[in-house]
């Protein structure tokens, strides 16, 4: 038997008891090949640090993409633009080094691939190197199918990302939703467009969810949502908005799993207090 077939058997096996894929070692591209055929939805969180890549791992999150969502989640930006890959390298590493079994994937900022190919591919082997991550995700369809093939082509797992593209947020006017109307043949081309290129998946954001559901059927790699509908092959969310962290406006397509920020808060303000009342640090805290 063939190491794709045992691997697919493997995961029927798998599937009630825990997603695409509980108990391997490590996931790989061919997992979210397998997933796709099966049938079974693919995880994924964005992840900045290596506490919340430890976790999220032992969760069992099939992947952890270490989004330029750092620009407004860890460094306070209000858009991706700014963040570089200087910026970007330290959290990669962090995150890589603490996931034992998600696939850990690097976003690429903006400017560091859009003008040729030799940036995108030289941008790609710097992440790869500096930080142990798995794979590498860009924006853009047919605008950045060159540079996809050529990264593919230097051996790296390229993710995809279509619809609304945050790098592009100014084009676009703002956190539009894609794929609406006439949009939804430009979304079909770009799909196709990065499958053709070698992308082993694809990120659709803030997209129809009928749309998304036209593009899955239409593609033979992965579609992964964040914002596109419940017909995609997995979901992805920005983990600050889910847990309950992020501050101002959360897109409507976010569910919150958690209320960390109020969590935190609650705590900040009792600690507070228990000093200004003495009774932090007790007998029990105290050498
Ligand atoms: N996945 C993701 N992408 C982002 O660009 C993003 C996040 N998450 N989370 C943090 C911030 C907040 N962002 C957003 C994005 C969209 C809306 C929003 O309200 N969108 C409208 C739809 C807009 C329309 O009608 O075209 C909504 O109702 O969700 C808000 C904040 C952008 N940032
Ligand atoms: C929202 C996801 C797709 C992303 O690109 C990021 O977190 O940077
Ligand atoms: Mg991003």
């Amino acid at each position: 038997m063939t190491q794709e077939n045992s691997a697919s058997s493997a995961m029927r096996e798998e599937a009630p008891y825990g997603g695409a894929t509980q108990n391997l070692k490590r996931v790989r591209t061919r997992h979210f090949a397998n997933a796709k055929k099966n049938g079974i939805k693919i995880t994924g969180l964005t992840s900045y640090d290596q506490l919340t890549a430890r976790i999220f791992d032992e969760a069992g999150i099939d992947f952890l993409l270490v989004g330029d969502s750092a620009g407004n989640n860890v460094f306070g930006y209000e858009t991706t633009l700014p963040v570089t890959v200087d910026e970007l390298i330290p959290l990669v590493r962090a995150v890589a080094g603490a996931a034992s079994r998600a696939f850990v994937i690097a976003d690429m900022p903006f400017g560091s691939y859009e003008a040729n190919t030799r940036d995108a591919v030289h941008t790609a082997i710097r992440m790869m190197k500096e930080t142990g991550a798995h794979a590498v995700k860009l924006e853009g369809g047919i605008r950045s199918a060159d540079q996809i093939r050529h990264i593919v082509d230097a051996g790296i797992p390229v993710m995809a990302h279509i619809g609304f593209t945050p790098q592009s947020e100014h084009q676009l006017g703002g956190h539009v939703i894609q794929g609406r109307g006439a949009g939804e043949d430009q979304l079909l081309a770009d799909a196709k467009a990065v499958e053709e290129a070698g992308a082993f998946a694809v990120v659709l954001e803030m997209v129809p969810a009928d749309a998304a559901a036209k593009v899955t059927a239409a593609l033979s790699i992965p579609t992964i949502s964040v914002g596109a509908g419940p017909h995609c092959d997995g979901q992805l969310l920005v983990w600050t908005d889910w847990a309950g962290l992020t501050q101002g406006r959360i897109p409507k397509f976010v569910k919150q799993y958690a209320q960390i920020g109020q969590t935190l808060r609650d705590a900040a303000t009792a600690w507070k207090s228990d000093v200004e009342n003495g009774e932090y640090p007790g007998p029990e805290n105290s050498y």
